[in-house]
């Protein structure tokens, strides 16, 4: 397991007439092992830029990111990546879709099914292996995308918004979920999110970045998940004053962000 790290990174765009978007400006972030990270922050503060640079989609104006120590230079199967919008390949099937990384990285077809097999039982796809990934509902396809990501058995999933583009019950599911792929595979995750209460319901620790440029300006400390993991329901824990209280805290850091 590698730590993945974010030194002095800044990063700048160049804009339309000639204006460059200052889109990063000296973050620092680091993401132990077997941490869960979640980013907040108002639209516009460089969350999915952050994510790209620990991905190597690309590479900050100036700064490092290193991963067990060694420079990122572009993306890799040690990073698993998973955007809100799935994009599967739709002519091959829920194994098919699993199984593409692994056959890319030359893993034998036993090895590959054997490994594959372990993680769609682990995502709750048993029964939906062989069909079509146009055949599957929303929440359905992005466990999908979850279990091509950890097909190559990665140290870090990056997660834009996965669960984003799901109706609020599915999505509840889906955060469970996340929280025991996160526990039964020890992955780290680094995850950005829109909703203040999902990041708190998930994660280990939340970073708050603002904009213009985009900083981290807050970190919170967080481990809800553990209660789920001890059996405790959803909604029990939502309305648990400790949680409410919390998720005030961090939301008034994100509101005061966006308002400066
Ligand atoms: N390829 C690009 N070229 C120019 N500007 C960009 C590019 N990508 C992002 N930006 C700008 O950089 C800033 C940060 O964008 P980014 O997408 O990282 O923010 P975000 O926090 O993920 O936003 P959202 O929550 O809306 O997805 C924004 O002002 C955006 O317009």
């Amino acid at each position: 397991m590698s730590t993945l790290s974010a030194r002095d990174v800044d990063v700048r765009y160049a804009g339309r007439g000639g204006r460059s978007v200052h889109a990063l400006s000296n973050v620092s972030l680091t993401i132990e092992s077997g941490e869960f990270v979640v980013a907040v922050g108002a639209s516009g503060c460089g969350k999915t830029t952050l994510l790209k640079l620990f991905a190597g989609f690309q590479a900050p104006s100036s700064g490092s990111i290193t991963l067990g120590g060694k420079p990122v230079e572009g993306p890799g199967g040690d990073r698993g990546v998973v955007f809100q919008d799935d994009a599967l390949f739709p002519w091959l099937s829920v194994r098919g879709n699993i199984e593409f990384g692994p056959k890319m990285a030359g893993l034998g077809v036993a090895e590959r099914r054997e490994r594959c097999g372990r993680i769609i039982d682990l995502v709750g796809l048993a029964d939906f292996a062989d069909h079509r990934v146009w055949e599957l509902s929303g929440g359905m396809r992005q466990r999908v995308g979850m279990a091509r990501a950890l097909a190559n058995e990665p140290s870090i999933l990056l997660m834009d918004e996965p669960l984003g583009a799901l109706d609020a019950l599915t999505r509840e599911k889906m955060q469970e979920l996340l929280i025991r792929l996160w526990d039964k595979t020890g992955r780290s995750v680094f995850l950005i999110t829109h909703s203040v209460e999902e990041a708190i319901f998930l994660a280990t620790r939340i970073v708050v970045l603002s904009p213009r440029p985009g900083r981290i300006t807050r970190e919170f400390r967080a481990d809800f998940s553990r209660r789920v993991l001890a059996g405790e329901g959803s909604r029990a824990i939502k309305s648990d004053p400790a949680f409410i209280a919390l998720r005030e805290q961090v939301l008034a850091a994100v509101l005061k962000e966006a308002d400066a």
